[in-house]
């Protein structure tokens, strides 16, 4: 197994590795390793200002987390507030698909509808500073906007823009395609790959590489030659690093691609998660762990019991010895796609060429991956050169990708062997979608998690199959799983249990999230809206343990308690007073009396502190009391509206000296 150790994910000692960092992750003042490694640097604060004042600190301060909260308020801005919220200039209010759903489903049609207005929420610019400034920002400059998952996951994600561009084109927005797959194509200038996601901490590694194909969408859509002969020479130059960097040979002498991040030391985004795995190991195992660890995230799979030699261990994970069937699968849809543009391009020997990748790969699918007595494809063990005997489940829905890229088309007596096998597990009759798998491990990529990228190969793969009455059966499942959830919560997420259906998923490192990209959809302008709060402040939640740790849960899936100075209006940004980033005192108000009225007296009191330290601030520099503040401006007025911010100001200071009575006596 390969191990590099010492070798950090990129070069910053703020963002990516060294004592800076590794006393901030440990300090305990963030609750997920993501939020400090996302939060940029103040204008006109240096790297080397940071680092000094943190360098001249005693050992003892270095571990003192007031200590350290006090320079992450001097010298830190707010996570994310390097991204500026963007409308995709091309967005239009009735794209004909919302239309065409609507003539056969009004309900779907209007749900259409608002995950239309997912573009107003999700869209997204990196700010001029990070480009100015890039040693300030974990955040890597592209030019044009993009569209994020959501979340906690504020910035562009790989594979996750493959099924964004998919809803994106249906939406008829051609134009903020052709400008994300130009910011991909400077990725691939840049480091010769489209890394994991857009921040530097990702750019040890790449992420299920499906850049042709989305290049492949765009041109299906719109036939637009230009743009595809600009990034031809660049989607093959990251299939060669593909092929370079990803790449084994097996005894036979067939070339068969792995996942492998050169990468020795914790995930600066896992941060605190990672140094648990590898508790009690010495530096070399721990290297070796990281390695591994960067490796299941760059599977995209992170975590599943797939990877994991023991059980439900984490710390027995070994990626980088098996040559994933979904990984191999993307790589001949990338030579098929590659062949197919030159063909158009007039490029006859690139044609040629690659036509001919796609036909070995398509033989070593026969000899390496096809499972005779299984009837599945499985992944393939290189260093034990054996297929892989699922040590876990008897099924992992990566064996749906080779079928959805066509590898088992045209066979008639392997398709049936195929559909045979998916029933006999029993795969396709779940209450919701298809499974990840079938190992109940916590891990997200696990039981009972249905993911919206898997439904999707697996719904193509039963076509491709020949199987139309299953796919049908199983979008369908999938889409009313997502509705019922949608009507009840108001919100898309991440994932969803395939044992309860309507409910979101769960597991893994982090809160389940919402918007949520690739699952498609959100609701008109917001995930948010403070007035959410007044309910459960007025007492209709209480007494209900369940529905109260799934509105806490959900806050905290929003981001909404995370903020610099406060619970914010709203999460649209749209320059109206009522919406972010103000901040009210009376929403204040009745959110920390609704948190206390959940049970949650911890997230009560902290939003209470961090409020009036906020107003304290404000008031300690400018000798007043605001009207609203900003939060994400710690110590500053809002603004925004019709007028301009006005002083006293009657409700802030009731509410400050309520707060006090009840915080500070
Ligand atoms: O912070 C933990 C991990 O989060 C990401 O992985 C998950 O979210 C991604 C965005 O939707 C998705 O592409 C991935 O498949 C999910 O497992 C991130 O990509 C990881 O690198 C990161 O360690």
């Amino acid at each position: 197994m390969a191990c590099f150790a010492d070798t950090p994910p990129c070069d910053s000692a703020l963002f990516c590795s060294g004592p800076l960092l590794h006393a901030f992750q440990l300090s305990g003042l963030f609750n997920d390793s993501k939020t400090f490694v996302d939060a940029p640097l103040l204008p006109g604060v240096t790297p080397a200002d940071v680092l000094g004042v943190f360098d001249a600190l005693s050992p003892s301060q270095k571990a003192n987390a007031s200590v350290l909260h006090a320079i992450y308020l001097a010298h830190y801005d707010e996570p994310g507030s390097d991204l500026e919220a963007w409308l995709p200039p091309d967005w239009q209010p009735h794209p004909p698909l919302v239309a065409a759903v609507a003539a056969r489903s009004p309900s779907y049609g209007a749900w259409a509808a608002d995950l239309n207005a997912l573009w107003h929420t999700l869209g997204r610019k990196v700010v001029a500073d990070v480009e100015d400034r890039p040693d300030a920002h974990s955040l890597l400059y592209v030019p044009n906007g993009f569209v994020v998952p959501g979340g906690r996951f504020r910035e562009w994600y790989n594979w996750d823009t493959f099924w964004i561009l998919r809803g994106l084109l249906e939406c008829g927005l051609t134009k903020t395609v052709a400008g994300m797959l130009e910011n991909f194509g400077t990725m691939v200038e840049t480091f010769g790959f489209v890394p994991n996601g857009g921040r530097r901490y990702y750019i040890d590694r790449s992420q299920p590489p499906l850049f042709a194909l989305m290049v492949a969408e765009y041109y299906d859509a719109t036939h637009d030659l230009g743009l595809v002969s600009t990034l031809f020479p660049l989607i093959a130059k990251e299939y060669g690093w593909w092929m370079t960097e990803r790449v084994v040979t097996t005894s036979s002498g067939e070339m068969l691609n792995i996942y492998r991040p050169k990468v020795g030391m914790p995930r600066p985004e896992g941060y605190v998660e990672d140094l648990q795995h590898a508790q009690g190991m010495g530096p070399v195992d721990a290297a070796c762990l990281y390695a591994q660890i960067a490796a299941g995230a760059e599977t995209g799979w992170d975590f599943s019991t797939r990877w994991f030699a023991t059980g439900s261990d984490i710390s027995s994970i070994c990626v980088s010895s098996l040559a994933p069937v979904d990984l191999n699968a993307f790589l001949f849809q990338t030579e098929t796609t590659l062949a197919r543009l030159a063909t158009v391009l007039g490029r006859s020997s690139d044609a040629a060429k690659y036509a001919a990748a796609a036909n070995r790969r398509a033989q070593a699918f026969d000899a390496f991956f096809w499972n005779e007595a299984a009837g599945q494809y499985v992944d393939y063990n290189v260093s034990a050169a054996s297929q892989v005997q699922p040590p876990h489940s008897d099924f992992y829905v990566a064996s749906m990708i080779p079928i959805w890229a066509g590898l088992a088309s045209g066979n008639a007596s392997r398709s049936a062997q195929i559909r045979d096998a998916l029933q006999g597990l029993g795969v396709l009759d779940f209450a919701a979608g298809i499974p990840t798998s079938l190992a109940t491990s916590g891990q997200q990529w696990d039981m009972p998690n249905a993911w919206a990228p898997m439904q999707f190969f697996s719904i193509y793969a039963l076509e491709a199959l020949g199987e139309a009455s299953l796919a049908t059966q199983l979008a369908k499942t999938w889409l009313a799983s997502n509705y019922a959830a949608y009507n009840s919560t108001g919100l898309m997420w991440e994932k969803y249990n395939v044992l309860k259906f309507g409910k979101p998923g769960g597991g893994g490192e982090y809160t389940v999230a919402t918007g949520f990209g690739w699952t498609n959809g959100v609701p008109p302008h917001s995930d948010f809206y403070v007035a959410s709060m007044i309910p459960i402040w007025a007492g209709l939640a209480s007494g209900n343990a369940s529905r109260s740790a799934q509105i806490r849960d959900a806050l905290q899936g929003l981001g909404v308690l995370d903020f610099a100075a406060g619970i914010p209006t709203s999460l649209a940004t749209s320059g109206q007073q009522w919406d972010m980033p103000n901040a009210w005192a009376p929403m204040q108000f009745f959110s920390i009396y609704a948190l206390e009225a959940l049970g949650e007296a911890s997230l009560a009191t902290q939003l209470a502190k961090t409020w009036l330290a906020s107003n304290y601030a404000a008031y300690n520099s400018t000798g007043l009391m605001w009207e609203k503040y900003n939060v994400l401006k710690f110590g500053k007025p809002g603004g925004g509206g019709e007028y301009t911010v006005a002083t006293g100001f009657g409700w802030t200071n009731g509410v400050a000296l309520a707060l006090l009575r009840d915080y500070f006596t």
